[in-house]
């Protein structure tokens, strides 16, 4: 496929960098409002918005079921319905970041984005396929598997400018959701995120870049900013890596919005000079899939 095709036309995109969630969900809402409004006032052009994981709830396992939400687009719940008025009022793509998700049939929870086009219309959603199951000696000790269940599916989103693949933090360590969306064509991937302070200095960058490398693909971490009153820091730092592995913007440590313009020149023109997927050699490794 032709990277003109991968990516139609330029593209402008936000990250929005929003505080540790507060305890109140209406008023976590709010705040995303407010700083999508912002996003538009200062970049009129933007098309594609990013929000980050849990950014409507506390990061906490014994919250997730108080705070979780029943998603069907007939029923809108709280948050679809907020978010699809946002995504439709300002004529925007909008990654809602992660929300609590009940499934009433199983009663199981998840950790799930949900994904609007500019209509306001839920378009896909993605339940994270990993936990965050970590015990770091010193640093930190997270089970979301605790409360949550993993999703089943990697999610690639089918836009009018092109495919992106959506993967949720902890779902970024592993190569193979990427590298699906990417042979399906995807432009980007796009990882609502909430990495911590042990291991976010380590690998945040590291593994964006290596997300963005392998697939030749731009890469968009949107985190939380860091607030040392919760009982998660977030590491903060959202960032947007081009498809060369080079960082085209990053935030610090607080609230914060980050833009980029994303070009399929810069997509096409790096394939043409290290044509990857012309070299792959299934040939050799019959036992991945080539699809
Ligand atoms: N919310 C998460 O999935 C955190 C992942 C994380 O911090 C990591 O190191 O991986």
């Amino acid at each position: 496929m032709s990277a003109s095709k991968i990516l139609s036309q330029k593209i402008k995109i936000a990250l929005i960098q929003l505080s540790g969630s507060s305890p109140d969900k209406m008023a976590n809402l709010q705040r995303a409002a407010t700083f999508v409004e912002r996003a538009l006032k200062e970049q009129p052009d933007t098309k594609l918005v990013v929000l980050p994981e849990c950014f409507n709830s506390p990061y906490s396992t014994d919250q997730f079921r108080k705070y979780s939400e029943v998603i069907n687009p007939n029923e809108p719940s709280t948050s679809v319905r907020f978010l699809s008025n946002l995504a439709n009022r300002f004529r925007i793509i909008l990654v809602g970041g992660t929300i609590p998700e009940l499934d009433p049939k199983t009663n199981k929870i998840y950790n799930t984005s949900i994904i609007f086009n500019e209509d306001g219309e839920l378009i896909d959603k993605h339940r994270k396929v990993h936990l965050f199951d970590v015990d770091i000696p010193n640093g930190i000790s997270f089970h979301e598997s605790e409360t949550l269940s993993p999703g089943e599916k990697p999610t690639t989103i089918d836009t009018s400018y092109g495919k992106f693949g959506v993967g949720i933090c902890y779902d970024m360590r592993f190569p193979e959701l990427a590298m699906l969306s990417a042979r399906k064509g995807a432009f980007a991937m796009i990882y609502p995120s909430a990495f911590n302070t042990v291991t976010g200095p380590l690998h945040w960058h590291l593994l964006a870049r290596s997300r963005a490398v392998d697939n030749q693909v731009y890469v968009m971490l949107c985190s939380p900013a860091r607030n040392l009153q919760s009982s998660y820091h977030a590491y903060g730092h959202s960032i947007v890596v081009d498809p060369r592995g080079k960082i085209v913007a990053e935030a610090g440590e607080g609230e914060e919005i980050i833009y980029a313009e994303l070009d399929p020149e810069v997509i096409e023109s790096f394939r043409l000079a290290v044509p990857l997927t012309k070299q792959r050699r299934f040939d050799v490794y019959p036992d991945v899939n080539a699809h």
